[in-house]
């Protein structure tokens, strides 16, 4: 049997979602039954300490030779990086990014890609430009559940699609009408480009666009938008954003909506909590498909 390729990872931050993704990484691919690739961890940076870096790569048990660095400007610099994990906040995506393509290395950047579409545009023009992989970590589209949902409307099971209609939210407001959230923190500071858009309602759009936009044959067309953004008054961002979503040629609608001050799930995990993407086509009733929208879960 040939030897499995082995991508080698440089991972940039050691927040939340550097650290989950790190470990996951690591899990032996035998486990989901792959066998052609081989992940190694051969650095890490954080923008504070080397020291930080360190204990970073000892918590999620990178192998013992991997390098930490105390700038991510070293960590691009490295050889022996193949990609790059980009698990900064928002606001940073951009100049991370830009910083490990110029390098000259493949990069996976964490949602949401880009505060704007003139940063995603640059973004790709120059790794075409360089022949390098740039992708945004969406790992909604390739849960099971997704691929499945896809499967059933290009192979016309649900009919002719009329309605999805996807939320995703989550936390609770006080009496006084702040929010779960420090200030400061990421999802709701401006300067880190917080909010709910960026953070939550990428997923509700990104369920309306796998179904009413790719799963469609081309030509395709832009759908006709109306959005409403209320803001948190303590910091100014966005607290709560719906958007309709009309493709007059495919009589399709979708709904996308997003918050900080209710759950989709009021429930938890119980049924009680409703689906939070609902497909509706001609040959289906209304679907309830998914329970958790940004988790590989089938309700
Ligand atoms: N795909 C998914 O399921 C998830 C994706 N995310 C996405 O991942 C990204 C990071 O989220 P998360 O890990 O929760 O965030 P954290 O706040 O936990 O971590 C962010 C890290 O970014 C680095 N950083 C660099 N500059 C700054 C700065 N100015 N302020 C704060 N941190 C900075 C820090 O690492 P260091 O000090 O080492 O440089 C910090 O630890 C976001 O884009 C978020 O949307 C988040 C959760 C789940
Ligand atoms: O992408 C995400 O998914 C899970 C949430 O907890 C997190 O805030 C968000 O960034």
């Amino acid at each position: 049997m040939a030897s499995p390729y082995q991508c080698r990872w440089g991972i940039l931050a050691t927040g939340g979602i550097a650290t989950t993704f790190t470990r996951d990484l690591l899990t032996n691919p035998a486990s989901r039954e792959v066998s052609d690739i081989q992940h190694i961890v051969v650095a890490a940076a954080s923008s504070s300490s080397a020291s930080r870096a360190t204990d970073f790569l000892h918590d999620v048990k990178a192998p013992s030779e991997a390098k930490a660095y105390g700038s991510y400007a070293e960590l691009v610099a490295d050889p022996n990086v193949d990609i790059i994990y980009v698990a900064t906040p928002h606001s940073h995506h951009f100049q991370n990014t830009m910083l490990a393509l110029e390098a000259g290395k493949n990069v996976l950047c964490e949602k949401a890609f880009t505060v704007n579409a003139k940063q995603a545009r640059k973004l790709v023009e120059t790794a075409k430009a360089k022949n390098l992989f740039l992708m945004e970590a969406v790992w909604t589209r390739y849960f099971p559940i997704s691929i499945k949902i896809r499967e059933m409307v290009t192979s016309g099971a649900i009919g002719k699609v009329h309605r999805v209609t996807a939320d995703n939210s989550f936390g609770t407001a006080a009496e006084d009408g702040s929010l779960d959230f420090d200030d400061g923190h990421r999802m709701v500071n401006m300067e880190l480009a917080g909010g709910a858009l960026l953070d939550l309602g990428i997923y509700s759009l990104t369920w309306v666009y796998q179904i009413l936009y790719h799963c469609q044959p081309k030509p395709r067309s832009a759908p006709k938008v109306v959005a409403a953004v209320n803001k948190y008054e303590k910091t100014g961002a966005d607290e709560m954003t719906s958007m309709i979503l009309q493709w007059e040629e495919n009589a399709s609608m979708g709904i996308a909506t997003t918050t900080l001050r209710v759950a989709t799930q009021p429930d938890g995990d119980s049924p009680a909590s409703g689906p939070a993407v609902r497909i509706q086509g001609t040959k289906g009733r209304s679907k309830c498909l998914a329970q958790f929208i940004d988790r590989p879960c089938i309700a």
